[in-house]
């Protein structure tokens, strides 16, 4: 970004902090150039003092002339925010919304100006280590160069991928939630091999390694995940006896019903 573009980070909260720590990290945008706030004033001037940035609870002025605003606050919230700074931003400000569930429509229709820029975004945690997945979709008064540059914006932490907006309920229950999903089967397999008779942080690097290796072999071979598990099952061997226990617990089934479960909700949450 360029010296003089200003980006405002408005709810400066658990997923908008690891997106905003990675743009200063990757010098994406110098900490003059950004201006966030929170709810409340104590918090400001704690994330003032650790981060080194501008951190206030004055929507208006944070977004004031900002050429880029990140919207980081709940589903429930984001209307309200956008009509709260929709006087002062400039026409070509590019709005980014992280929210699940609220619709591009009405933060468009909140923004109030002729053709409000806005992009519906949903990243998930690991962006803090670089391996996030962010998937976009584009606002209705969206340039190609604006989708570029939200894509720019968010691969600083990792991966895109842009859909369809009747897409985003079920990208939330996958990819935007899921990190807490892996996060109890990881638990899961590492409580295994202490089942096993494994130290703990021994298991527990197994566990995430392991995770870790089958999601990068998915993702670089682009071998169907059944055929990488066939490599693994050695007829008659070890392998194949733990799928049976595998297969009897219903995890296929479990999985599924938990990512629709989760993107139920996200259709919820803004109650739009
Ligand atoms: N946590 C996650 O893994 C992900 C969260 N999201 C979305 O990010 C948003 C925030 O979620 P979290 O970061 O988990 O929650 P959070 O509670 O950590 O962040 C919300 C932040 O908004 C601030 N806030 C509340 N009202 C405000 C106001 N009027 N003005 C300015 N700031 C205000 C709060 O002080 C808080 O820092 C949600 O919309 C959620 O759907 C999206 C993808 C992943
Ligand atoms: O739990 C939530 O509602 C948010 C959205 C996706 C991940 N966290």
């Amino acid at each position: 970004m360029s010296s003089n573009q200003r980006i405002a980070v408005l709810g400066l909260g658990k997923m908008s902090g690891i997106l905003l720590q990675a743009f200063l990290k990757q010098g994406l945008f110098q900490p003059a150039q950004i201006a966030a706030t929170v709810a409340h004033e104590e918090r400001a001037t704690t994330l003032a003092a650790q981060l080194g940035i501008n951190v206030s609870t004055n929507n208006v002025e944070a977004a004031r002339g900002a050429d880029v605003v990140l919207l980081g606050v709940k589903p429930t919230q984001i209307e309200d925010l956008a009509r709260e700074i929709a006087p002062v931003l400039p026409p070509h400000a590019l709005v980014l919304s992280i929210a699940a569930s609220t619709k591009l429509a009405p933060i468009e229709k909140a923004l109030g100006t002729e053709k409000p820029a806005v992009v519906r975004a949903m990243p998930n945690t690991p962006a803090k280590v670089g391996a996030g997945i962010t998937a976009l979709c584009r606002g209705h008064w969206i340039s190609d160069e604006q989708l570029a540059l939200a894509e720019k914006i968010f691969q600083t932490v990792g991966r895109t991928v842009v859909v369809d907006e009747k897409h985003m309920d079920a990208v939330t229950g996958l990819s935007g939630s899921g990190p807490a999903f892996i996060y109890i089967i990881l638990e899961a397999l590492a409580e295994a091999g202490v089942n096993v008779g494994l130290p703990r942080d021994i298991a527990t690097m197994l566990a995430a390694q392991t995770t870790f290796g089958a999601a990068k072999m998915v993702l670089e071979t682009g071998a169907h995940p059944a055929v990488l598990k066939d490599e693994v099952t050695t007829p008659a061997g070890c392998t194949v006896d733990g799928i049976m226990e595998l297969e009897a617990g219903g995890v296929r089934h479990t999985l599924i019903k938990t990512v629709k479960r989760a993107a139920e909700r996200a259709k919820e949450l803004a109650g739009n």
